[in-house]
C-alpha cells in the first residue's frame, strides 16, 4: 500500500488545498488539486508496471528506452472521479477507459448505505492491469459493486485502487468483499466515517466541490 502522506513531498499541499474550508471557494482549484494528485498517484503507480526495453534512435545514436509491456485500462466511477480520472489519463495517456455510474443513495447511514448501479460503458479488461479511480473511498461499496460489474467484461490480471482519501472502513471492506488481487494508492488514510458515511476529516463532498450540488 503507498500512502502519499507517509513522505515529504509537494502532494501534501495539494491535499491540503482539498480539504482546507477557506480554499473550497474555487472549484477550478479544487479540480485541478484532484487531478495533480491523480497524476501523482499515477506516478508512483507507474513504477510497479512492466516495461520492456526497446531501441530507439536520437537524432544523433540509438540509445535503449524503457516502453510499458501493455497500456492499463482506466475506469472512472462517476461523478466525483471525473477530475482524478483526467490526471490518471493525462500520466497513462494511451489507455482504453471505462466509466461507472455507482453512487448511494441520499439519506442512508454507514451501516445501510445503498448503492444504485446505474451505467457500464467500459472496454474488454481480460488479462488487464485496471487502474479504478475511486477519489473518496468511503464505505467501499460503491468500489465492490463496481468490480462485480466490471467482471462482465472479463477478469483482470490486477486492480490499482487509486484515491485521493480512504477511511479505514472502506479499506476493511474491500479486504473481505473484493476478492481479487488490488493494490491500494492513496493520497491519505483518514480517522473514520461519520454517521452519514462522510470520511473525516476528509474535505466533504468531492463531487459537489467539483461541480456545484446535485439537485
Ligand atoms: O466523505 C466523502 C465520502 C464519499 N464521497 C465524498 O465526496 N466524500
Amino acid at each position: 500500500m503507498f500512502v502519499l502522506t507517509d513522505q515529504n513531498s509537494i502532494a501534501n499541499h495539494y491535499l491540503e488545498g482539498l480539504r482546507d474550508i477557506s480554499q473550497q471557494n474555487d472549484r477550478l482549484k479544487f479540480r485541478r488539486n484532484m487531478e495533480r494528485l491523480g497524476e501523482i498517484l499515477s506516478y508512483e503507480l507507474s513504477k510497479s508496471l512492466e516495461y520492456d526495453t526497446h531501441t530507439i534512435t536520437t537524432p544523433l545514436a540509438d540509445t535503449p528506452s524503457r516502453k510499458l509491456k501493455s497500456s492499463p485500462v482506466i475506469i472512472a466511477i462517476l461523478r466525483a472521479a471525473i477530475p482524478f480520472y483526467n490526471g490518471i489519463v493525462n500520466y497513462f495517456d494511451q489507455a482504453d477507459s471505462g466509466f461507472i455510474g455507482a453512487f448511494r443513495k441520499e439519506g442512508t447511514t454507514d451501516s445501510e448505505v445503498e448503492i444504485d448501479f446505474s451505467y457500464l460503458a467500459a472496454p474488454e479488461i481480460e488479462g488487464k492491469e485496471i487502474i479504478l479511480a475511486d477519489p473518496m473511498l468511503a464505505t467501499g461499496k460503491s468500489l465492490v459493486t463496481s468490480v462485480q460489474q466490471l467482471l462482465k467484461n472479463g477478469t483482470p490480471k490486477n486492480i490499482h485502487i487509486v484515491a485521493a482519501i480512504a477511511a479505514p472502513e472502506g479499506l476493511e471492506h474491500l479486504k473481505s468483499h473484493l476478492g481479487l488481487p488490488y493494490q491500494l494508492w492513496l493520497g491519505a488514510i483518514d480517522e473514520k466515517l461519520n454517521e452519514k458515511a462522510y470520511i473525516v476529516p476528509g474535505l466533504g463532498d468531492a463531487g459537489d466541490l467539483s461541480f456545484g450540488p446535485k439537485h
